[in-house]
């Protein structure tokens, strides 16, 4: 297919990064003659022998790409966009499609006006899944913010190798809806790393963390402290919805601890009840759960704690949080399935789970409220919270790497172990991601 196109365009990735390699890598395989890849003209020889033996072209930096390619890719950190595309920019080959891969497209496509000369169209996009994860079937978003329709569709071919779901949308749209679906996500997430850390825990080593559902709560967070902090930094920091939508997460999580500490039984109840009949109440009969069930879950553990010894109730605050976020913001997260992640999916899924399951929400209901012995732990999970918030709308990179750096240091003798884990697990996850 395409192969008229895939003898004569020049392709060009700026930024060889997990993302710019996998891009190139998955492009040349597909039968793409001229891949063509920079990173800074300090990693030239590194990266040259990194490509050695392929098809890839390495170049010394983003001008050689620049001037030679008719599709270029900005796959840089979403701090740089604006000075990589100021440098770069400028030198575009008439008539090209140029884009980026970054998580937030507002200063991605105003980077890209601000510099691009006007006889080159934009068109940006955006893999809803990490480097090492099967594009196939994952969403990827497509923006088509100055462009003609036959770039389009040469664009269109170019991201037909992915095999992934194509959605189109704006670059506003685009942010709205990733606020939700990634920042929100990994904001309960690296709470929850953060908490443990606080007290000192290895959750893989403790009861009432293990088992279940836990075990995408223990994955999922290790995935995400052992991957690059500017990932999760730039698309919190440099979205304003995403500042929002954190802000309330915490606010959630807040006001649901005071009602706990003051066992206010019946406004808890009520406050639950209300935000999981706005967000579940409309699903069909038929409605297909996203996990099918939470004892699939039991083999993706961390933990060598015999299963018998398993499921002590876990008041689950950071679950019920989410759903309180999502009503008081009037968010319908089903909605946005579009631009959803492997990891947003399973964080749907373990919350659908729980709200799904009468008995399993009581037991949480019931922890919540009256077992002391886990207040701490949803005492430090609401502290680090309200930090992770701050520390977003703050809106310091350097304050987000250094909380992040911390509380990877220490997880990470664990990481080697969940990323096998968390891989098998979004594999599973993955499976009917476009049912
Ligand atoms: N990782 C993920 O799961 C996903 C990431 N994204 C987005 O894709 C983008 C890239 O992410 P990822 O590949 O993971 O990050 P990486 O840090 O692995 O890659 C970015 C690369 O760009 C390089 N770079 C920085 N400035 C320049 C420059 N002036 N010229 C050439 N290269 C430069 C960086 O060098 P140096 O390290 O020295 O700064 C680095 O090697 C980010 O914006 C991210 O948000 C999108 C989807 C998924
Ligand atoms: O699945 C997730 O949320 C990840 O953490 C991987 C990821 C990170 C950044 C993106 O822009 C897209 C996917």
């Amino acid at each position: 297919m395409y192969e008229h196109e895939k003898e004569t365009i020049e392709l060009g990735i700026i930024g060889a990064g997990g993302m710019g390699r996998f891009y190139a890598q998955t492009m040349s395989k597909a039968g793409w003659k001229n891949v063509n890849i920079c990173d800074l003209p300090e990693k030239y020889e590194s990266v040259k022998k990194d490509f050695e033996g392929t098809s890839i072209r390495v170049f010394p930096d983003g001008y050689h790409i620049s001037r030679r390619c008719d599709w270029i890719m900005y796959a840089v950190e979403a701090e740089y966009i604006d000075a990589v595309v100021k440098k770069f920019g400028p030198a575009t080959k008439i008539g090209a499609i140029v884009g980026g891969q970054t998580s937030v497209k507002k200063p991605e496509v105003e980077a890209l006006e601000k510099y691009l000369p006007e006889d080159v169209h934009i068109i940006s996009c955006h893999s809803m899944h990490g480097p090492g994860v099967d594009p196939k079937g994952q969403p990827l978003i497509v923006i088509k913010h100055r462009a003609s329709d036959e770039k389009l569709e040469l664009v269109l071919k170019i991201l037909s190798c992915f095999n992934s779901n194509i959605a189109h949308l704006s670059a506003q749209e685009h942010d709205r809806i990733t606020a939700d679906t990634q920042a929100v996500t990994h904001a309960a997430f690296l709470t929850m790393g953060s908490a443990w850390r606080a007290n000192a825990q290895f959750p893989w080593l403790l009861p009432h963390f293990t088992g279940g559902i836990e075990n995408v709560k223990v994955n999922v967070a290790l995935r995400i402290y052992s991957n690059k902090w500017h990932v999760y930094a730039g698309l919190a920091i440099m979205n304003p919805i995403a500042n929002q939508q954190i802000t309330q997460y915490a606010l959630s999580v807040a006001d649901l601890f005071k009602l706990m500490i003051q066992e206010r039984e019946d406004e808890f109840r009520a406050r639950v009840r209300q935000a999981g009949e706005f967000v579940f109440g409309g699903l069909q009969k038929d409605h297909v759960p996203i996990l099918l069930d939470d004892k699939i879950l039991d083999e993706f553990s961390l933990s060598k704690i015999p299963k018998e010894k398993q499921r002590t109730p876990n008041s689950h605050l950071s679950l019920l949080a989410m759903v309180d976020c999502w009503h008081k913001l009037e968010l319908n997260p089903y909605e946005h399935l579009v631009c959803q992640t492997p990891l947003f999916r399973m964080w749907m899924g373990i919350t659908e789970y729980l709200f799904r399951n009468q008995a399993m929400l009581d037991d949480a209901i019931h922890a919540a409220l009256y077992r002391k012995d886990i207040r701490p732990d949803d005492m430090e999970f609401v502290t680090c919270a309200r930090g992770w918030a701050e520390s977003v709308s703050l809106g310091s990179m350097e304050g987000y790497r250094k909380r992040f750096e911390e509380t990877a240091a220490f997880f990470k003798d664990q990481f080697a172990e969940s990323t096998v884990v968390g891989n098998r697990m979004i594999a599973m996850i993955s499976k009917n991601t476009t049912k």
